[in-house]
């Protein structure tokens, strides 16, 4: 079978295609100005995953990169039916919801001697430890918990068959290539395979293949093992909240049918056209902002206090949505239920 067109071709191929979501072009630039403001802050800069985010892990060694293994394999489909119902995790005295719930629950279990970031426990997990190990707070468990449990299974299976039970030996075999290790992510792991096909073509956005290699570029501070030449060429990751924000900010439009069935909380299969059409969308407008901000950074002839890619915008505009839930209230994130993102 032919492979799919690559994440930004795939993109491309959807967004001049795509009927019921449209990129912005002025909506682009205002992003573009909002970032600019803030590319030589913090936040645009990759020691930001760590001094940004306070469960991400303070090393940068194997261990850290078999933390940021199991939970990129685990990480999909937080959002909940009802937002006031929610799965909340507790850690050092503070409730974590969404993508946040996850490492927290990892942390915990870590905390409580629990070996969950080893190929060789979470190989064989039972459902009953699965559940145990991401139990929430609440009365609302984290979603897809059967799937939690049969991913995490094959991929310490295949991490223990083909890389020694370690990551590290994975990264190690892309020889600092983020290309390179983007397929190897996708063709030892199956649940990582985010491939669906629009209008008879096969394309990919690879989400958590991608946020993989961009955490482990993040977590080894971009140096040593970490230090890929290509990582400007991983993009943003299509998930269901960067849509949400764009639209937010105004990148990205959306036809009055599909807001209406977003507004109604309809459920889009994973593969629907206008599923495809919102990730496609989505992730090339992010091209187009980062051409944009690096344009108005060469006019303004400010030298970025580093490269700017669209990792960190991804990241940056990630942390922006969590920040700013309450005004995005109004704008409706897409609902599919997948292990995809
Ligand atoms: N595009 C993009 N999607 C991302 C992430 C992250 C967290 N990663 C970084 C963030 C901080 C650390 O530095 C991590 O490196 C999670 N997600 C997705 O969001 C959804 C969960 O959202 P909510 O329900 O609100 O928690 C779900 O699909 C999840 O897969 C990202 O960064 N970009």
């Amino acid at each position: 079978m032919d492979s799919p067109l690559p994440p930004r071709e795939s993109a491309r191929f959807v967004a001049e295609r795509s009927r019921d979501v449209a990129v912005d072009g002025e909506g682009v630039r205002r992003v573009a100005e909002l970032l600019l403001a803030a590319s030589t802050g913090p936040a645009l800069r990759v020691d930001g995953w760590r001094a940004l985010h306070e469960l991400n892990p303070r090393a940068a060694d194997e261990a850290a990169l078999g933390w940021v293994f199991v939970v990129d394999t685990l990480n999909f489909s937080f959002w909940a039916e009802q937002e006031e119902r929610k799965c909340l995790v507790t850690y050092k005295g503070k409730a974590y919801s969404g993508y946040w719930s996850l490492c927290a629950a990892v942390n915990r279990a870590l905390d409580e001697g629990i070996p969950i970031t080893s190929a060789s426990y979470y190989a064989t997990v039972t459902l009953d430890q699965v559940r145990h190990i991401f139990r929430s707070d609440t009365d609302v468990p984290m979603p897809l918990m059967e799937d939690r449990h049969r991913v995490l299974n094959e991929a310490g299976r295949i991490l223990l068959e083909k890389f020694g039970g370690s990551f590290l030996t994975c990264v190690r075999k892309s020889e600092r290539s983020a290309q390179k290790l983007l397929h190897l992510i996708v063709e030892n792991f199956p649940s990582y395979r985010d491939v669906t096909q629009f209008e008879g073509k096969r394309v990919a956005f690879y989400k958590r293949a991608q946020i993989l290699v961009a955490d482990t570029w993040s977590v080894l501070g971009g140096r040593g093992d970490g230090c890929f030449p290509d990582i400007a060429s991983i993009t943003m990751f299509a998930d269901y909240r960067l849509p949400q924000v764009l639209a937010h900010l105004g990148a990205l439009k959306y036809s009055e049918e599909l807001l209406e069935k977003l507004h109604k909380g309809e459920m889009l299969l994973y593969g629907d056209k206008q599923e495809v059409e919102i990730r496609g969308c989505s992730l090339w407008c992010v091209e187009l902002i980062r051409d944009c901000l690096l344009e108005l950074i060469e006019k303004k002839s400010e030298k970025p206090t580093a490269e700017i890619n669209s990792i960190l915008l991804d990241y940056y505009l990630w942390d922006y949505a969590r920040d700013h839930r309450e005004d995005m209230k109004g704008i409706p994130f897409h609902r599919t239920r997948c292990i995809y993102y």
